[in-house]
């Protein structure tokens, strides 16, 4: 059994990744720490587990949880997790982070976020579709963002084929993407019956989709556009691929056949969030505009799970040399 430790397990992230790993065959969460309700039972914060966990929040305490642990999720607020991981992995642990703090390299977050990095080492970015060979022996994995992960997936295949000008991805987010903290940006008026285009050129994910798609084509160019949807879950992306030659609707279905035929969580699959509700899978389709330079690639996930928890395990998976479908494969374990 891998032992496993979950840092700030009160969290929408946390509460995901409990969720998902009382169905893991292979491993056993030993460690949930919360500053704010360390001593109470998990069921306290996350209702769905009772009868599933019997655990306590537990303070922070790195050397004791690398008696029980051998490996931890940290799923805390970006700049947290590099204050905590340097002590984890002194105490001899795996670390997957699922904040942004070791997807980039250390010069390139701090102009993205504005903010010192403490620990900066050599990022292992943490999409298994492209990195699982790195993945499998890092100590400390970056996991991707929600948005990257939706992003990156749906344009890659043409990206890499050499074929790609530019690419304007429109993407849009349930809420939870923001967090568990209430604010007025994520208060129920302001979301139900509403859409909002928000840091409309200038999110910090465009650094993640251009570090990663521009490593398989240097000079294509990357637009990205985020908006929050009256839905609690989900990423939907619409990418609006300009290509330098025209393409038929054969070539592109093969190359992206080609590009995931042995990448199980990808499925070339009509798009739509409620097919990959709750589950690892990124669906993606395509459709040739005929007569023009674009194609338009439509990728759907869940933002807590393939583009969160669920990534985590299944790199989780990958770094203990395990099936990389097991425990999240809907229908149990991989055949
Ligand atoms: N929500 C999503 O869809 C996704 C989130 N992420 C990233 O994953 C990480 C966790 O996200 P999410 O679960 O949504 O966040 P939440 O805000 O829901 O939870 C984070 C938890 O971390 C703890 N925490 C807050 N501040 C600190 C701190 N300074 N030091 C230590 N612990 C702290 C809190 O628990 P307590 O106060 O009890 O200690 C809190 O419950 C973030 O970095 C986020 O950006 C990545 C992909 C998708
Ligand atoms: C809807 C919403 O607010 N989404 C978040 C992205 C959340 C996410 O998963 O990204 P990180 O892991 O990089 O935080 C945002 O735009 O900041």
């Amino acid at each position: 059994m891998i032992r496993v430790g979950i840092i700030g397990g009160t969290g929408y992230t946390g509460g995901e990744l409990l969720r998902l790993l009382c169905m893991h065959p292979m491993a056993e969460v030993t460690v949930v720490t919360s500053r704010s309700q360390a001593g109470k039972p998990l069921e306290a914060i996350h209702p769905n587990l009772k009868g599933l966990m019997d655990l306590r929040f537990e303070d922070l305490d790195p050397a004791a949880i690398g008696d029980k642990c051998d490996v931890v999720f940290t799923a805390v607020p970006h700049g947290a997790a590099m204050s905590v991981v340097p002590g984890l992995v002194d105490a001899g642990l795996r670390v997957i982070d699922l904040s942004a703090d070791y997807r980039l390299p250390a010069e390139v977050f701090e102009r993205v976020y504005k903010k010192k990095h403490l620990d900066p080492r050599p990022n292992v970015y943490g999409l298994p579709e492209l990195h699982a060979e790195e993945i499998k022996n890092a100590t400390v994995v970056g996991n991707p963002g929600c948005y990257p992960t939706g992003a990156i997936l749906a344009g890659a295949p043409l990206v890499r084929a050499g074929v790609v000008e530019r690419i304007v991805f429109d993407s849009k987010s349930g809420i939870s993407g923001a967090g568990q903290e209430p604010s007025e940006t994520t208060h129920y008026p302001n979301v139900a019956e509403n859409i909002r285009a928000y840091n409309i050129t200038t999110h910090r994910h465009k650094a993640e989709i251009e570090q990663e798609l521009g490593a398989l084509s240097p000079n294509a160019r990357f637009s990205f556009t985020p908006h929050v949807i009256p839905s609690v879950r989900g990423i939907l992306t619409t990418a609006h691929v300009f290509v330098n030659r025209p393409m038929a609707t054969e070539e592109v279905q093969s190359i992206y056949e080609e590009f995931y035929a042995d990448k199980p969580f990808v499925r070339m699959n009509k798009p739509s969030l409620a097919n990959v509700r709750g589950s690892n899978f990124c669906d993606i389709s395509f459709e040739v505009d005929e007569g023009t330079d674009r194609i338009v690639v439509v990728s759907a996930i869940d933002n807590m799970v393939k583009g969160a928890a669920g990534q985590a395990i299944q790199n989780m998976n990958i770094m203990y040399g395990l099936d990389e479908r097991t425990g999240i494969w809907m229908s149990g374990l991989p055949p």
